[in-house]
C-alpha cells in the first residue's frame, strides 16, 4: 500500500512554505507521496477574489516540477462545491484502492476542524496529521486518538502575504517557486 498524504488547499497562489512543509511532512509523517489537492472552494471561504481553478492548479504543477514525490491533483474539480474533504477522501479511497490516505492539516485549519462536514467520520476512518503554523496555538495533549502532531517546525509564508505584496507592487518572487513567479508575472495576476 502506498502511503499518500492529502494536502488540501486553496493555493491562491502556492508558495514556498507549502513546498517546504510537504518536504518535511514526507520525512516526519513517513509518507511515500503527497498530493496537493487544489480546492475549487473551501467551504469556509468566500469565492470572491478567488483565482480561476485551472490557474491555481497550473501554479501548483509548476511549483512541483522538481519534486518527484509530490503531485498536483485536480480531483475536486469534478466534485460538487463547496469541496467537503469527507466526500473527497471517500471517493479517492474508492478510486485508488492501492493507496492509504492520510489527511494533512495545518494548525489554523485544525482549530476549526470540529466544524468540518462529517468531522467525526473523517477521524474514524483516516489517519490525520496536524502540523504547526505560526500564529496558531496548538496543544498536542488535546489531540484525539488517530491524530498526530508532525514535528515540522514553523515554516514561514502565506498566500495572503504574496497577494498583498503583488497588489502593492512590491517584490514577491522570493516567496514562491521561480516558475510560479514567472507565471504570475506573465498573466498579470493579483495586481
Ligand atoms: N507557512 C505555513 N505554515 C504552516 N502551514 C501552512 C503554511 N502556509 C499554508 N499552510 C497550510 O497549508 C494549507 C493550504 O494553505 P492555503 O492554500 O490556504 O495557503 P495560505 O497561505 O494559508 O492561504 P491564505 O493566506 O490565502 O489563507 C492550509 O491547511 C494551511 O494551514
Ligand atoms: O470539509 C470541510 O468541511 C472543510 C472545511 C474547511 C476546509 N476544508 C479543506 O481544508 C483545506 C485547506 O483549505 P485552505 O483554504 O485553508 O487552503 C482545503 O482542502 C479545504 O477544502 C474542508
Amino acid at each position: 500500500m502506498l502511503q499518500t498524504g492529502i494536502f488540501g488547499g486553496t493555493f491562491n497562489p502556492v508558495h514556498n512554505g507549502h513546498v517546504e512543509l510537504a518536504r518535511r511532512l514526507l520525512a516526519v509523517a513517513r509518507l511515500d507521496e503527497i498530493w496537493f489537492v487544489v480546492s475549487p472552494q473551501n467551504p469556509f471561504k468566500r469565492a470572491l477574489h478567488l483565482l480561476d481553478d485551472n490557474m491555481r492548479l497550473e501554479m501548483v504543477r509548476l511549483a512541483l516540477e522538481n519534486e518527484s514525490r509530490m503531485t498536483a491533483c485536480d480531483y475536486e474539480f469534478g466534485m460538487p462545491r463547496p469541496s467537503y474533504m469527507w466526500h473527497t477522501l471517500q471517493a479517492m479511497a474508492r478510486d485508488y484502492p492501492d493507496r492509504r490516505f492520510t489527511l494533512l492539516i495545518g494548525a489554523d485549519n485544525w482549530a476549526r476542524f470540529d466544524e468540518w462536514f462529517a468531522a467525526r467520520d473523517i477521524l474514524a476512518n483516516y489517519p490525520v496529521v496536524v502540523y504547526p503554523r505560526e500564529g496558531t496555538a496548538l496543544d498536542a495533549t488535546t489531540l484525539p486518538a488517530g491524530v498526530t502532531l508532525a514535528d515540522t517546525g514553523l515554516v514561514p509564508g502565506s498566500s495572503t502575504e504574496v497577494r498583498r505584496l503583488i497588489a502593492e507592487g512590491e517584490p514577491f518572487s522570493h516567496l514562491v517557486p521561480p516558475r510560479v513567479a514567472e507565471f504570475i508575472d506573465a498573466h498579470g495576476l493579483y495586481r
